[in-house]
This record gives structure tokens, sequence and C-alpha cells, in this order.
């Protein structure tokens, strides 16, 4: 398993205990930057990981920001990518097992270290149910791409 990871300035402080956290569980990880605490913006990492996915580089990718929330949204402007934002591990399985998240981003100005690891875990840990969940992805996909019609 590879999971590319991308952070700003602010992600910065949390991501050396996420790395050491992946790499423990033997996953392959593909760092994106930033390369400091200097400040910088998020939609360039939120971007370097949604390509590494989307030319499978990566299996899944994780993003930091301060809220999670900007370099989220900037991952979901990618055609194929489907981040969500989590601060509780619940959130991260269903992301998983119903709508087939394929990048987790959480903010580190609002969980810690231990929280990040506990969500990361859950989210790794489920799968996708496809079903009834795919025909609602195969939707989402269309409305990217301007061709959905109810
Ligand atoms: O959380 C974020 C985006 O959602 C950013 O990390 C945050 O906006 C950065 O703020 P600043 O430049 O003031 O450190």
């Amino acid at each position: 398993m590879k999971i590319a990871i991308g952070y700003d300035h602010v992600g910065y402080i949390l991501k050396k205990d996420i790395i050491d956290y992946l790499e423990n569980k033997n996953i392959t990880v593909i760092d994106l930057g930033a390369t400091s605490t200097e400040r910088t913006d998020y939609p360039i990492y939120a971007h370097r990981v949604a390509c590494s996915v989307n030319t499978k580089q990566a299996d899944l990718g994780i993003l930091i920001c301060g809220t999670g929330i900007g370099i989220s949204i900037a991952a979901n402007k990618c055609q194929g990518i489907r981040a969500v934002v989590c601060s509780d591990p619940y959130s991260a399985k269903l992301s998983r097992e119903h709508n087939n998240t394929n990048i987790l981003a959480f903010g580190s100005r609002v969980v810690g270290s231990e929280l990040a690891k506990m969500i990361i875990n859950e989210w790794l840990m489920a799968k996708f149910e496809g079903g009834r969940h795919q025909t609602r992805i195969n939707q989402i996909d269309k409305i990217q791409k301007g061709e959905f019609h109810e």
C-alpha cells in the first residue's frame, strides 16, 4: 500500500507523527510537502496528492492543513477525487464504506496526533460496500463531468 501525503505550513506540525505511524504499518509514504513551517498555500499540496492518486502512483492520499477544510475543498476540485475532512473516526469509517473516499483530510488545529491516528486507522481498515453506494458515486462522477441528469 502506498499513501501520498501533503500538508501546508500548519499541517507540517503534525506530519512527522503521521508519517511515522503509517511507516510503522509498513505503508510506503510518498511525501509531497510542504518542506517547512514557512507560510505556503494548501491548494498546491492538495493538487499534488490528488494527481498522485489519480495517476495511481499512490493508492490513497492524506492531506493536512489547519482545519482540513481548504485542502479537502481543493482536492475535491480534481476529477475522480473524493476527499473527506474528518475529526472523528466514525465519519472516517463511513466515508470509505459508503463514499469510497480516496483522500482523507484533517486539521492540525482541530485534532491532535493520537486522534488523527485513530481516524486514519478507521479509514484504512474500512472497505467500500459498493451496491447502492456505487450508484451514488456514479452520479457524483457525472455531476463532476457536467453530465448528470435527474
Ligand atoms: O486551514 C487552512 C485552510 O483550510 C489553512 O491551513 C489556513 O487557512 C492557513 O492559515 P494561515 O495562512 O493564517 O496560517
